[in-house]
């Protein structure tokens, strides 16, 4: 094991592949190495296997096992002792192909697409140690570089898992993009529906399109490619049936059958403290999207990380006697810190172009359009 590997990544042309070398190059000041089909100037397989201390498959999940299987034809023992990675959101397959190689093995599974930001602060890294031994410290390392809040797993109980915490939240949100398409003609597509938007429909169309927005293959794969992903199909629509069946039967025994296992014994299964939890974090939300939907609101980049930056931003409102209302931090689509700063109902419109005027003149911060 050495302490600053080489890495190489197999796939190294895909999202996940680009963001790991940025990361593995700029956050732990790696040599990365790195093959994908899809880009003619990448390394051949043979000079990652020759080279790579450490190699991270990152291909579609569909073609991952047999991917392994190829490298552990062609490596044939050179492997022994260096470290196999991958990054695939199903894992049983994967790790039980890496395994038939000579090295140490472990399966990842970051639960978020690649992030804008350089590290998976805030975000769930799913962790298979499938065979782990003078790797692990480089391991604890990668994970503590990677700032992700890493959950350790077997790879069965990860796809389990996995049929509910993905498959299950996409395929519901799926048909409801479904349904959408289908009323489409009749009440129009989605901006006629916002106005009349509840919290909980905003937030179930920002999925769907956060789930149309990213790459086909993995969400197919996540339903196609986990045998436990059926299973929970049946279950959840015989859940669905049978409240058609409630509501088609309509009379009070069907309502009472309805609230006593729709919701009650739901509500008994979650129990209180989950409820109150998920409860108050719906209205954080909830709170959240009304600051980020307020059209009386300023984003400003502060390009300088230090203290007291924020002070003088501040400072800028109240000398020109603007209230503010909310303050949150968030990022550009680009990926770019800014603060989003709105301002209570009747704010003074020509105070505010003022302010605005005075943060971008003295260079406290860049106002962003809107
Ligand atoms: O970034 C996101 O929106 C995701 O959550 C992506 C998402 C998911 O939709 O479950 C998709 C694939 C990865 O395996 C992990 C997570």
């Amino acid at each position: 094991m050495s302490a600053a590997p080489v890495v190489g990544i197999v796939g190294s042309a895909g999202a996940y592949g680009r963001w790991l070398r940025g990361f593995l190059q700029q956050r732990m000041g790696l040599e990365v190495i790195g093959h994908d089909p899809a880009d003619p100037h990448s390394d051949d397989p043979e000079v990652l296997l020759q080279r790579a201390d450490v190699l991270i498959f990152s291909a579609p999940i569909r073609h991952t096992p047999a991917l392994i299987a190829d490298y552990v034809a062609r490596s044939a023992g050179r492997e022994a002792g260096r470290l196999w990675l991958d990054v695939t959101s199903v894992k049983s397959a994967p790790v039980a192909a890496m395994l038939a190689s000579q090295a140490e093995v472990v399966g990842l599974h970051p639960m978020t697409a690649p992030p804008k930001a350089p590290t998976l602060k805030g975000r769930v890294m799913v962790v298979c140690e499938a065979r782990l031994a003078r790797w692990q410290p480089w391991l604890a390392q990668l994970c503590a570089a990677l700032e992700a809040e890493c959950v350790r797993a077997t790879p069965a109980h990860h796809d389990q898992v996995m049929a509910l915490v993905q498959a299950m939240v996409h395929a519901t949100h799926l048909a409801q993009a479904g349904v959408l398409r289908e009323y489409a003609p009749l009440l129009g597509a989605l901006p006629a529906l916002m106005p009349y938007r509840s919290a909980s429909f905003e937030l179930d169309t920002a999925i769907i399109a956060r789930i149309l927005s990213l790459n086909p293959a993995i969400y197919e794969d996540i339903q196609f490619g986990n045998p436990h992903v059926a299973p929970m199909l049946d279950r959840l629509l015989a859940q669905l049936q049978q409240l058609r069946q409630q509501v088609g039967q309509g009379d009070d025994a069907a309502r009472a059958a309805f609230r006593q296992q729709m919701l009650l014994d739901n509500r008994d299964s979650q129990g209180e403290a989950v409820l109150a939890e998920g409860n108050y974090t719906f209205e954080r939300v909830g709170y959240l999207l009304a600051d980020l939907t307020e059209r009386n609101a300023i984003s400003v980049h502060l390009p300088e990380d230090r203290p007291g930056s924020l002070r003088e931003l501040l400072h800028v409102f109240e000398r020109h006697a603007v209230s503010l209302a909310s303050i949150h931090s968030s990022r550009t689509p680009a990926g770019e810190v800014h603060f989003r700063v709105g301002f209570i109902a009747g704010s003074d419109p020509t105070a505010l172009l003022a302010a605005a005027g005075e943060i971008d003149a003295s260079g406290i911060g860049r106002v962003l359009s809107r």
